[in-house]
């Protein structure tokens, strides 16, 4: 196993670890390939019968409804299920607030959805993602999910983010002054982004395109996310700021980092 897969591994296992006790009974299964290695340690757990006896599975995916099933255990939709214990997901950066980027597997939507309904969402991550400001280690760009209908109205808007100063009024709401403090790029650079092994755009689960937003450095990912989300045609934004409690991130040297509002530490 390559030195990238391994901390993912130990970072999901030990956050599961950490976590995932006999008292959560609904637990948010986020997506990707690190979610892969944290919820074959649910399995095991589950087959222990070290977990609730009764817990449900919330899956933030059509990847992670298939884990769920294919393990055998018990799978409940947010809307039956809309309070969540714990979710714990990946992300594509994570800065020292715990804001991260998610969506590099354009699943952003549905994890947001369980993210926000849950108690305690715990983010894992190999060292890659590790970072001191959003959008220098990513730098495929922020995932911004639009409905087909919109998306070139979404497109010029974004595009002409700094030459219209976003929208004034709400700016001077949110208490910006200048389009500046919140990004690095004089214009951002929007990519739809194109599916691989399949003609055309890559096509969510829910049926939308996805724009890949570069705007350099974030500095001030809360704002922007507000911005972009308001935006008529956009369902979702790949910046998940204010939200996560810890981030466990896999060392090179097989350690396990803990991220918190307080700082970082090794386990
Ligand atoms: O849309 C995908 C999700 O936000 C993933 O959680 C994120 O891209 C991290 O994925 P991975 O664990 O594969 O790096």
């Amino acid at each position: 196993m390559s030195l990238v897969e391994t901390a993912k591994r130990i970072a999901a296992r030990a956050a599961v670890d950490k976590h995932l006790t006999k008292k959560i009974r609904v637990l948010g299964v986020g997506s990707g390939s690190t979610i892969v290695y944290a919820f074959e340690r649910v399995v095991e757990l589950a087959r222990q019968g070290l977990l609730h006896p009764n817990l449900v599975c919330v899956p933030t995916s059509f990847q992670a409804n298939n884990l769920i099933r294919h393990a055998g255990l018990t799978c409940g939709q947010l809307n039956e299920f809309p309070k969540v214990d714990l979710c714990i997901d990946g992300a594509d950066e994570i800065d020292p607030q715990l804001n991260c980027i998610k969506g590099g597997g354009a699943a952003h939507y549905g994890e947001k959805c369980v993210a926000v309904s849950a108690s305690t969402f715990i983010l894992v991550a190999d060292y890659r993602k590790r970072s001191d400001v959003l959008g220098v280690k990513w730098t495929s760009g922020v995932p911004v999910e639009v409905i087909p209908d919109a998306l070139e109205i979404v497109s010029l808007r974004i595009k002409n983010l700094s030459k219209d100063g976003g929208n004034n009024s709400l700016m001077k709401m949110l208490g910006v002054s200048g389009i500046g403090e919140l990004y690095e790029r004089d214009e951002p650079v929007v990519s739809l982004r194109m599916a691989v092994r399949k003609a055309g755009p890559v096509v969510t689960d829910n049926g939308n395109f996805v724009l890949d937003v570069d705007f350099g450095k974030i500095y001030n990912p809360r704002v922007l996310e507000v911005l972009l989300k308001q935006m008529t045609g956009v369902l979702e934004v790949g910046l998940f700021s204010n939200m996560a409690q810890e981030a466990w991130f896999g060392n090179e040297d097989g350690s396990v980092g803990i991220r918190t509002l307080k700082g970082d530490s090794t386990l």
